[in-house]
C-alpha cells in the first residue's frame, strides 16, 4: 500500500492508496518540530479508528518546507522499512519535462499538481492551486512545466492586511453580493474576493494571450469551489489533483525500476 505525502507551507495532508482508489485522507498542520515518532502515532491512530488494516510498505512525499522532508524520512525507515521517493530530488524521476531558467528549484507542489492535471486532461493547461500562495502552473501541449505565477494565497492576504492595520479586524473569506461594502468587513470582504476574481480572471486572460492557443484550466485547492460560485474562472475543479499527481509520479518510477 502507498501512502502519498503532501507537505505545504500551511497544512500536510497524508492520503493512503491501495492502487485503484484513495482509502482515507487526514490533514495535520505543517510543524518543523514534528518528530518521525509523533506522525507514526497519529496516522496509526486515525488508521486504527477507520478500521485500516493495510500495511504501508511504499511512500512518496512532496514537499515545499525542506526541513520536515528529514523527520519524514525517518519515519518511513523507521515505522515502514522503506526509502520514500521525494520529488524533486535526483532520484524522483518525473513524467513530464521542466522547462525553466537554469537553477530554478520549482515548487515540487507545481511539479506534482502538473503531473496530475496532464494526466486528467493532456496539454495545453493552466492550474491555479489556492494554497498558502495562489499559484498557477502553466503546461505544454507534451505535459512540461514552463513557468508560471506566483500570487500571495488568499488567507495570507487576509492575515497581512489585518496584522499590518490596526482597525482592520481578522475575517474569513466569504462572497460579498456587492462590490460596494457599506461597513469595514464588507469592504474587506470585497477587497479579498472580487481583488482574487478579477486576479485570476486577469491572470488566466494573459496567459492565454501570451500562449496564443487554447488552454484547458484546472483548479485545486481548499477555497477554489469558493472562487467558483457563479463565476465561470475555472474549467474543472481537482479536489485531489496534488494527490492524483504523487500517485502518477510513483507508478511512473515504479515502471521505470521494473523495465
Ligand atoms: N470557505 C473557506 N474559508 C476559509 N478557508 C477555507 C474555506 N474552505 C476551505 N478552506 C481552507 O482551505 C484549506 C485547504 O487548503 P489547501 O489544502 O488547498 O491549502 P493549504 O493547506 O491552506 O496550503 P498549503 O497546501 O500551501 O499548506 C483548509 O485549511 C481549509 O480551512
Ligand atoms: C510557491 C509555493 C510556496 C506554493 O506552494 C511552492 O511551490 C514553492 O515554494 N515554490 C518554490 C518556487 C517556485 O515554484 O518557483
Ligand atoms: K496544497
Amino acid at each position: 500500500m502507498l501512502l502519498a505525502i503532501d507537505c505545504g507551507n500551511t497544512n500536510t495532508v497524508f492520503s493512503i492508496w491501495d492502487g485503484t482508489k484513495f482509502l482515507a485522507t487526514w490533514r495535520t498542520s505543517t510543524e518543523q518540530q514534528r518528530t518521525a515518532d509523533q506522525y507514526y502515532v497519529w496516522l496509526s491512530t486515525l488508521m486504527q479508528l477507520k478500521q485500516i488494516e493495510a500495511r504501508i510498505t511504499e511512500v512518496i512525499i512532496s514537499s515545499t518546507v525542506p526541513r520536515v522532508v528529514f523527520n519524514l524520512r525517518v519515519l518511513c525507515n523507521r515505522y515502514f522499512d522503506c526509502r520514500p521517493l521525494v520529488v524533486g530530488r535526483s532520484d524522483c524521476a518525473l513524467p513530464v519535462d521542466v522547462r525553466v531558467d537554469p537553477g530554478t528549484q520549482v515548487g515540487p507542489d507545481r511539479l506534482v499538481n502538473t503531473a496530475g492535471a496532464f494526466d486528467r486532461y493532456g496539454g495545453d493547461l493552466i492550474v491555479v492551486d489556492f494554497g498558502t500562495a495562489t499559484t498557477f502552473d502553466v503546461v505544454a501541449s507534451d505535459g512540461a512545466y514552463i513557468g508560471g505565477v506566483i500570487s500571495p494565497g488568499v488567507n495570507l492576504s487576509l492575515e497581512a492586511l489585518h496584522d499590518a492595520a490596526a482597525a482592520l479586524p481578522n475575517i474569513d473569506v466569504t462572497r460579498p453580493e456587492h462590490v460596494i461594502g457599506t461597513n469595514t468587513v464588507a469592504c474587506m470582504q470585497s477587497g479579498i474576493f472580487w481583488g482574487y476574481v478579477s486576479l485570476i480572471d486577469g491572470v488566466l486572460a494573459r496567459i492565454k494571450t501570451e500562449r496564443a492557443r487554447e488552454m484547458t484550466v484546472v483548479a485545486t485547492g481548499g477555497l477554489a469551489p469558493l472562487f467558483q460560485q457563479g463565476e465561470t474562472l475555472f474549467d474543472h475543479f481537482e479536489e485531489d489533483l496534488t494527490m492524483h499527481g504523487l500517485t502518477v509520479i510513483h507508478r511512473y518510477n515504479r515502471d521505470r525500476e521494473n523495465t
